[in-house]
């Protein structure tokens, strides 16, 4: 497995690969790897036979009051895990590689990012997308593999390809979870023992939602005031948002079809996560 921290030296790699008809599939992450990114990275050995993770925490992600310099990293861990699951290239680049210059040009999608975790992280997905862009132009790669478990940032990743008619095919892997049902998360680290134990309130409430679909509502607005009195019985949780929408366009919903998303994203201590599910039907 070879790690690169130069863009020059990936854009060789991947050209080798390419020139030996191999398909380049990528896994864009911000490291501190857990079973949600091996999932990952495994749907993409499947879909691909040159696999390629990317760790990059980015800056341009970020708000000024947000965890940048307190986000998890331990790259030396990461690589024994990628190189157990048999990764080909792990691009590594530092800040000053990808951004050596400020960067004035961005990618912005409209439409997507106002509602859910755009509405409470102003900029966020036009640094997500930015650097997407970014990757995708260093890798070119043929497929990219994203995360249910971020699912605005999967709509956005996809809307983003389509409208701009970029050559990857994107992927969206299933949401994993540790046993307990807590979604998987590099930020799950921050909690103490207390807020472990609170944080299981993201997906009851969700599941509280799910069983009440499942017998027959069909309101919205029920299913939310449903969540939501299941985070005002949960002390260290503050709800920040529950919104049910089409996963895709992410249109809110007012009376609840198969295939809607339910999202959440709560406080818990100063831990911000966020978890959804698709009611199937
Ligand atoms: N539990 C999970 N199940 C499936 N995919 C996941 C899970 N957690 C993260 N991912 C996906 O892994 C990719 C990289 O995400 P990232 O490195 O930000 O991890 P993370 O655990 O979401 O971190 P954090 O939420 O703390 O920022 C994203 O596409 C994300 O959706
Ligand atoms: C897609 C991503 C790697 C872009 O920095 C990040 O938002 C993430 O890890 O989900
Ligand atoms: N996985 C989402 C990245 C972020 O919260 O910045």
């Amino acid at each position: 497995m070879k790690v690169i921290k130069s863009i020059p030296e990936v854009r060789e790699a991947v050209k080798c690969a390419k020139k030996e008809g191999k398909t380049i599939a990528l896994v864009p992450t911000m490291g501190y790897l857990h079973e949600g990114h091996i999932s990952l990275v495994r749907i993409a050995g499947e879909r691909g036979n040159f696999v390629v993770v990317s760790i990059f925490v980015n800056p341009l992600q970020f708000g000024p009051s947000e965890d940048l310099k307190e986000y998890p990293r331990d790259l030396n861990r990461d690589i024994m895990l990628l190189e157990r699951e048999g990764v080909d290239l792990v691009f590594a680049p530092d800040v000053e590689e990808m951004y050596p210059e400020e960067q004035l040009a961005t990618v912005e999608v409209k439409g997507l990012t106002e509602v859910m975790c755009g509405a409470y992280r102003p900029g966020h997905f036009t640094g997500v997308a930015t650097v997407v862009m970014k990757l995708f132009n260093i890798v070119q790669p043929d497929i990219a593999v994203f995360g249910q478990k971020d699912a605005q940032q999967a709509a956005v990743i996809k809307k983003m390809v389509k409208d701009l008619n970029l050559p990857v095919e994107i992927i969206v892997g299933p949401v994993v979870r540790e046993e307990d049902g807590l979604a998987m998360s590099s930020r799950n680290v921050y909690l103490n023992s207390e807020e472990r134990e609170a944080a299981l309130v993201l997906y009851r409430a969700l599941k509280k939602g799910e069983n009440l679909l499942d017998g027959g509502v069909r309101s919205a607005k029920t299913v939310i005031e449903s969540i939501e009195k299941e985070f005002e019985k949960e002390p260290l949780a503050r709800l920040q948002y529950v919104y049910i929408c089409h996963p895709e366009t992410l249109k809110e919903i007012i009376n609840i079809e198969k295939g809607a998303m339910i999202a959440v994203a709560a406080f818990i201590g100063k831990t911000r996560l966020i978890d959804n599910i698709l009611w199937e039907g």
